[in-house]
């Protein structure tokens, strides 16, 4: 059972606060129940909702990764979680307290303990790097002293200790996000909200900010909740993730579970971009719709689960005895599970002859494997 079965869905919250304590992951970081948010209508635009019965949880200490194409609620979600929305129905709980019942200075404070990172990195352009992570200490009435010894501990923390007199316009983006990541930090919060964090980065420094968030999570105990529209960022970073498409949740769980068996088609298109389902191009042109003389057929095999593809081809060659050939294999790492495809080519033999083809499907059937014909190649 995974954290997110463990609270039952749809429960009302009186229910859920009624979980034993011998669930593990009961005590969750992040709780919404029975979450729907419509936005009203406004000039003429008609009323949105961007979302609907949300119930889930986000295990304490977790790195948890919240994906959807656009406009599937991701922000939404996020602004519930630090209070700067209210949910229309339901209740959105951090920490032990109910942030969507919050207001004014009681929200004010716990705000404090959510943290939040930008795609844009929302940096004062006027302030140096160590004055814009003072900022919310500043605001927080800390004294001139700590700010300072604080400061600089937060600089070191993030890689940055040299830059410590740099202004936003003499930084990376790199550079600018560890400013970011450092001033969300600064108040100790037990949350770090992630909204496109990394979208605006190359994929060389988008890696190493994951490392330092993944460091951050391990050495803090921070629960991080990411938004975004990438794959390769839950992939890298998340050990839960929750699938969201128009409003709604559509899988929530392990990244390991979910990836290895996606259910919902939208799960499986994000799978698909992350693992570069689609065939080489030289192997599509040349698959044909009709068995050519002496072809062979073109089997997809999908390959889901620790080692699950390593002995397929050989077993599959021996046991039928056939000349297999692999036509193309693209094989990806996702939570320790191998997940991908393998295009085999299937002897056709005889001019017409679908026997072997048949005889594979079978086997892979038998075993468990999801194959697809893709048709034939000379
Ligand atoms: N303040 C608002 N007023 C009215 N509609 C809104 C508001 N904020 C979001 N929406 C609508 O709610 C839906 C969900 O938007 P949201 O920004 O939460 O999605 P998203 O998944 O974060 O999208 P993106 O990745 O494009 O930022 C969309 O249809 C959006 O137009």
């Amino acid at each position: 059972m995974n954290a997110h079965q463990s609270l039952a869905i749809g429960q009302p919250l009186e229910t859920l606060e009624a979980i034993s304590p011998a669930a593990v992951e009961a005590d969750p970081m992040v709780r919404f129940a029975g979450i729907s948010k419509t936005y009203p209508a406004y000039r003429g635009k008609p009323g949105v909702n961007a979302l609907q019965d949300i119930d889930f949880a986000i295990p304490r200490g977790s790195i948890t990764g919240v994906i959807g194409r656009s406009g599937a609620g991701k922000s939404s979600l996020v602004r519930l979680i630090n209070g700067l929305e209210k949910p229309t129905t339901g209740h959105v709980i951090v920490d032990n307290r109910e942030i969507s019942a919050l207001a004014g200075r009681e929200l004010r404070l716990a705000q404090r303990s959510i943290g939040m990172i930008f795609q844009h990195f929302n940096l004062l352009s006027s302030r140096t790097a160590a004055d814009n992570i003072a900022l919310p200490l500043e605001i927080a009435g800390w004294s001139k002293a700590d700010i300072k010894t604080r400061v600089a501990e937060l600089l070191a923390l993030v890689g940055i200790a040299d830059k410590h007199d740099r202004y936003p316009s003499e930084l990376s983006g790199g550079q600018k996000q560890r400013v970011g990541i450092a001033r969300a930090l600064a108040t100790r919060p037990s949350v770090l909200l992630s909204d496109e964090a990394t979208s605006a980065l190359d994929p060389q420094t988008t890696r190493a900010i994951l490392d330092l968030l993944a460091n951050i999570n391990r050495e803090l105990g921070v629960t991080i909740v990411l938004i975004t529209h990438e794959m390769s960022v839950v992939r890298q970073l998340a050990r839960d993730v929750v699938v969201l498409d128009a409003g709604h949740v559509v899988e929530s769980g392990h990244v390991a579970d979910i990836f290895t068996h996606p259910r919902h088609p939208i799960t499986q298109s994000f799978l698909a971009e992350a693992i570069g389902d689609s065939l080489p191009v030289s192997l599509q042109s040349r698959i044909v719709a009709e068995p050519p003389v002496g072809g062979q057929a073109v089997i997809r095999v999908q390959v889901r689960g620790a080692g699950a593809g390593d002995t397929l081809v050989a077993r599959l060659a021996r046991e039928l005895g056939l000349d297999v050939a692999l036509l193309s294999a693209r094989i990806d790492e996702i939570g320790g599970q191998h997940v991908g495809s393998l295009v085999l080519g299937i002897p056709l033999g005889i001019p017409g002859g679908e026997g072997a083809v048949t005889r594979t499907l079978a086997w892979l059937s038998q075993y468990q494997f999801s194959a697809e014909r893709l048709g034939y190649v000379a």
